[in-house]
């Protein structure tokens, strides 16, 4: 499944997880590791096999965006080397056997100058925010998490061509709201179709929605991500990557500069890659998939994400599982008083239904 995990204490990330110390900081305290008072900290921004490539950020944990002066100005490669420059790194020490992926924040030693065939270190992550997972189909056991500390899933459909599948933009939603990561619609190919129907469908979930087409800038969506960590995900072919060149101008030569450090040149296709958006934060994009497996996900997540049905439920037999029809339900009975919309419970009720069977 995916979901996304909020370290808010209603939801325990993995057991792998390094419990450390919260913060801002993302450094080890040097009491206790002394040996790595001088390490540097990173962003994961890709991973392959292994081998872990990282940006290192500024010493408040922000993105540092390297710009586009960086081939010409000396003193901008300097300044970037600082802070932004790209690091190959592996896990070593107590790592080891710690799940690391891209959006993690991670402490570095080691050889971090960036330069070409240097290795690193990471020697510490930092505890997660949130963790976005998906499964390769709802009976894979294992969830292979993808994105760490994400805060916006901006689920991406074309309005046409190819045409919108509303079966992955509702599973995409309950991964989203499983998690606590707050969705975000777009509708790309905003000149070939109408966008309507979907936003009518939608509307009643209170999801944010946004367009695009090629002859209006995003700059509605550039708003929605700036300054925080956003994970761009969607059907192949809906136009994710072109969205993402215009949201990050140098993306390709961002992604060019990832390949380079990696000595391969896969992971355009097929695998996460973090950019740094301009005005602040990160873009995360994804390749594009078919489907989107769900593991267990939670019933009680997804029904918290209808603040007023949640209320609602506390009226129904214990271990209600909401379904249309059954006789003394609570939210039924809420939307017959007026206390909730009658689009509401029936958008509930799809993406119930979307997540598949087990009402855990
Ligand atoms: N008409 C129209 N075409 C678009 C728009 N956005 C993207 N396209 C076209 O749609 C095709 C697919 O776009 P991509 O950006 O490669 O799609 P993607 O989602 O990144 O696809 P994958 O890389 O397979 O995941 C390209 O031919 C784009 O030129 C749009 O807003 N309108
Ligand atoms: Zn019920």
């Amino acid at each position: 499944m995916t979901g996304v995990r909020r370290d808010s204490g209603r939801r325990e990330l993995d057991e792998d997880d390094v419990r450390a110390r919260p913060g801002k900081g993302s450094r080890p305290r040097t009491r206790e590791r002394p040996e790595h008072a001088d390490a540097v900290d990173g962003v994961v921004v890709a991973v392959d096999r292994g081998r872990y490539t990282c940006r290192r950020t500024a010493a408040d944990g922000r993105a540092v965006h390297p710009g586009p002066e960086r081939a010409r100005d000396e003193r901008a490669r300097a300044a970037r080397d600082q802070a932004g420059a790209l690091i190959e790194a592996i896990r070593g020490g107590a790592v080891r056997r710690v799940p690391v992926v891209v959006g993690d924040r991670v402490s570095l030693v080691g050889d971090t100058s960036g330069r070409p065939g240097a290795l690193a270190r990471i020697v510490r992550r930092a505890e997660r925010t949130s963790v976005l997972r998906r499964t390769a189909d709802d009976t894979d056991p294992s969830e292979r998490p993808i994105v760490a500390n994400a805060d916006r899933l901006v689920i991406v459909a074309a309005l046409a061509d190819p045409p919108p599948r509303t079966g992955l933009i509702d599973r995409c939603l309950v991964a989203a709201y499983d998690g606590g990561l707050e969705p975000v619609l777009c509708l790309t190919k905003a000149d070939l179709a109408d966008d309507g129907a979907l936003r009518e469908l939608y509307r009643p979930l209170g999801v944010m929605i946004v367009t695009s087409r090629p002859d209006v800038d995003p700059a509605e969506l550039r708003e929605l991500i700036t300054g925080r960590v956003s994970v761009m995900f969607g059907h192949s072919g809906v136009g994710k990557s072109t969205l993402v060149n215009r949201l990050v101008p140098d993306a390709a030569q961002e992604i060019g500069a990832v390949n380079a450090v990696t000595g391969r040149g896969r992971h355009t296709s097929s695998a996460a890659v973090a950019l740094p958006v301009p005005g602040g934060g990160w873009v995360v994009d994804t390749p594009g998939v078919r489907s989107f497996g769900l593991g267990a996900v939670s019933l009680a997540r997804v029904l918290a994400a209808f603040a007023e049905l949640a209320e609602a439920a506390a009226d129904c037999p214990p271990g209600c599982t909401h379904a249309e029809g059954l006789a003394d339900c609570g939210l039924d009975e809420a939307v017959r008083d007026g206390r909730a919309e009658p689009a509401r419970l029936a958008s509930l009720r799809r993406l119930l239904a979307a997540r598949g069977g087990s009402a855990a």
